[in-house]
């Protein structure tokens, strides 16, 4: 079996991503998902999973409906638990064993987030998911997938998403868009690309983790990048 480039891994998945035809949570993307996780994870990898909760709410969409911000984060962060549970249910059906720990407390439904509770997850092979993001209003999952990063001492963030890197521009609405392979932190945060926010990026550029957004979409795309190839865009 070929060697992995990494022994662990923050994986940051798109809510937003999961739904399509009108479905909030299409369980042909979980299925497509569950099975490209599983191909790393039987390279050895240790796998830790941030999910958005696009699919379902954005604090910044609360004003609109005469909900104040701060809970509407907070129905945002609810919203990640639900597809973190439902990514958990995929990923066991395809045999992985997994915990979902979150950032507000729900003892009905998992674990609270102890770092060294997660470290342990970790090293004994589950897939450790991390819900209700930072637990703090006016965060995003990016901002989550960054802060996990560097609490768990991965060695890279690997932002799985629908575009199969970072543009110039949001490429889902400019068509005349380019695709940059290698980019640094301060290019990133300086031309205000908003494939994610400034403080996930000052996050990872501060604690040297790395970032490589891909499409999650492509199958073998997550396999090719744990082994080392280049894939989507490195942000270093
Ligand atoms: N410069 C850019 N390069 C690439 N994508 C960009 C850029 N600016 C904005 N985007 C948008 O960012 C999206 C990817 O981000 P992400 O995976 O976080 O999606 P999301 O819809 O915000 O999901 P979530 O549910 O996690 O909030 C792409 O679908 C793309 O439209
Ligand atoms: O630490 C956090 C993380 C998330 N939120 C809220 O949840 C939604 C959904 O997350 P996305 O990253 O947009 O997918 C986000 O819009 C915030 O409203 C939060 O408040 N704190």
């Amino acid at each position: 079996m070929d060697k992995p480039k990494y022994k662990r891994i923050l994986l940051k998945l798109s809510g937003e991503a999961l739904s399509s035809d009108g479905e909030v949570i299409d369980p042909s993307i979980l299925e497509q998902y569950a099975q490209e996780i599983r191909k790393v994870k039987d390279l050895g990898v240790e796998i830790a999973i941030v999910i958005g909760g696009g699919n379902i709410f954005r604090g910044a969409a609360a004003a609109k409906v005469g909900i104040d911000r701060v809970q509407g984060d907070y129905m945002g962060m609810l919203a990640t638990v639900i597809n973190g549970m439902a990514i958990q249910a995929a990923l066991e059906k395809n045999g992985m064993f997994t915990r979902l720990l979150t950032a507000i407390k729900m003892d009905a439904v998992c674990e609270p987030f102890i770092r060294r509770r997660a470290m342990r997850h970790l090293e004994k092979g589950r897939i450790v998911i991390f819900g209700a993001g930072t637990g703090n209003p006016y965060f995003t999952t990016d901002s989550t997938a960054a802060l996990r990063a560097v609490e768990i001492e991965a060695e890279v963030v690997l932002k799985g998403t629908r575009v199969d890197g970072v543009y110039t521009a949001d490429p889902e609405k400019d068509p005349t868009a380019t695709k940059y392979d290698t980019l640094s932190f301060a290019e990133a945060i300086a031309k205000g690309l908003k494939i994610m926010d400034t403080t996930a990026f000052t996050l990872c550029q501060e604690n040297e983790v790395p970032i490589i957004v891909f499409d999650m979409n492509k199958p073998s795309n997550l396999l090719n990048l744990a082994q080392g190839e280049s894939v989507g865009t490195l942000i270093s």
